[in-house]
């Protein structure tokens, strides 16, 4: 069994912690939730004792992976800790590792503990076959995120446009991936991970729009190279607790665990 710790009870993590209570994900048990405070969670019967907001406790119930859930600030904060602790390292604020420095750092302590950090699709499609193409010759990367206007409050949207009068399609964003990921750390993380999957940080384009036409979050991601031409949109559901995620994002954690637990693995 793998002893799998959440960081994070939020609306990605929650969904992940409860397919794991149910026993969903074969191979795989809960073995803690890290939590900024336990006393903001009600919590049922299932996750008695689980949520701890000890790093310390957390740590000693000896998972095998930790996925993070919890935003930039916590890959930071626990990224070295998980994977000199011994465990692989799941993060899905990718966002994060738009950061060179701490990037640097988690790569060196994922390499002295023989560790792994592992990026889940996510909220996108098409990061398998574009780290396929830049193995040999990928030319182009470009992203467009929308999202309708409830996806953008509380950002950094909200700086660039009047979210209240918006009528049309408006982009907020036009540049590199890196600092989509910065300005956007709650919303556009996988403009980072298409970074990683093929041409970094600074050659991958990216747009972001405020969208008060669709009810979904839309991804669209074009990249060219010798191995031809790659179009994929997703259109991610929103998460009825957080209108930014999708929630399809929890789902490709559970299939990163559920990888790691099984004898097959499917679409890598
Ligand atoms: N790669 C991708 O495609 C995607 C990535 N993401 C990333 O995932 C993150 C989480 O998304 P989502 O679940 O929707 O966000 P939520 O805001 O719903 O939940 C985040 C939770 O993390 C908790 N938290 C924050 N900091 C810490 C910490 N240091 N230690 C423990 N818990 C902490 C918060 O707790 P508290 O109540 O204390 O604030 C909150 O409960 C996003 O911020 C984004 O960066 C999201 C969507 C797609
Ligand atoms: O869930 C989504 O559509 C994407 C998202 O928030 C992100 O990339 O950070």
């Amino acid at each position: 069994m793998l002893n799998v710790g959440i960081i994070g009870f939020g609306t990605a993590g929650r969904d992940v912690v409860k397919r794991l209570v149910c026993n969903e994900i074969e191979g795989c048990r809960l073995s803690g939730v890290l939590v900024r405070s336990v006393s903001n969670h009600s919590t049922g019967a299932s996750l008695t004792g689980l949520l701890t907001d000890d790093p310390e406790h957390f740590f000693s119930q000896r998972p095998d992976v930790i996925v993070e859930t919890a935003g930039h600030g916590a890959v930071a904060q626990y990224g070295e800790m998980a994977l000199e602790a011994g465990c692989h390292f799941v993060v899905i604020s990718v966002g994060a590792l738009g950061d060179a420095e701490l990037y640097n750092r988690l790569v060196a302590a994922a390499r002295t503990s023989g560790k792994q950090i592992l990026l889940p699709s996510a909220a996108v499609a098409g990061l398998d076959r574009i780290a396929a193409a830049a193995e040999d010759g990928l030319d182009s990367v470009r992203l467009t995120t929308r999202k309708p206007v409830k996806a953008w409050r509380g950002t950094h949207a909200e700086t660039v446009v009047n979210l209240d009068e918006i009528t049309e399609p408006t982009v907020i964003y036009t540049g590199n991936a890196r600092d989509s990921a910065r300005l956007f750390p709650e919303s556009v993380n996988v403009s980072a991970a298409l970074s990683l999957a093929g041409l970094g940080f600074e050659e991958t384009e990216v747009q972001v729009v405020v969208d008060p036409t669709i009810e979904r979050n839309v991804h669209e991601v074009t990249a060219l190279g010798k191995f031809g031409e790659l179009k994929v949109e997703v259109q991610n559901t929103p998460s009825p607790d957080n209108p930014k995620t999708g929630h399809i994002v929890a789902m490709s954690v559970c299939k990163v665990l559920r990888n790691l637990a099984s004898p097959v693995v499917v679409g890598l």
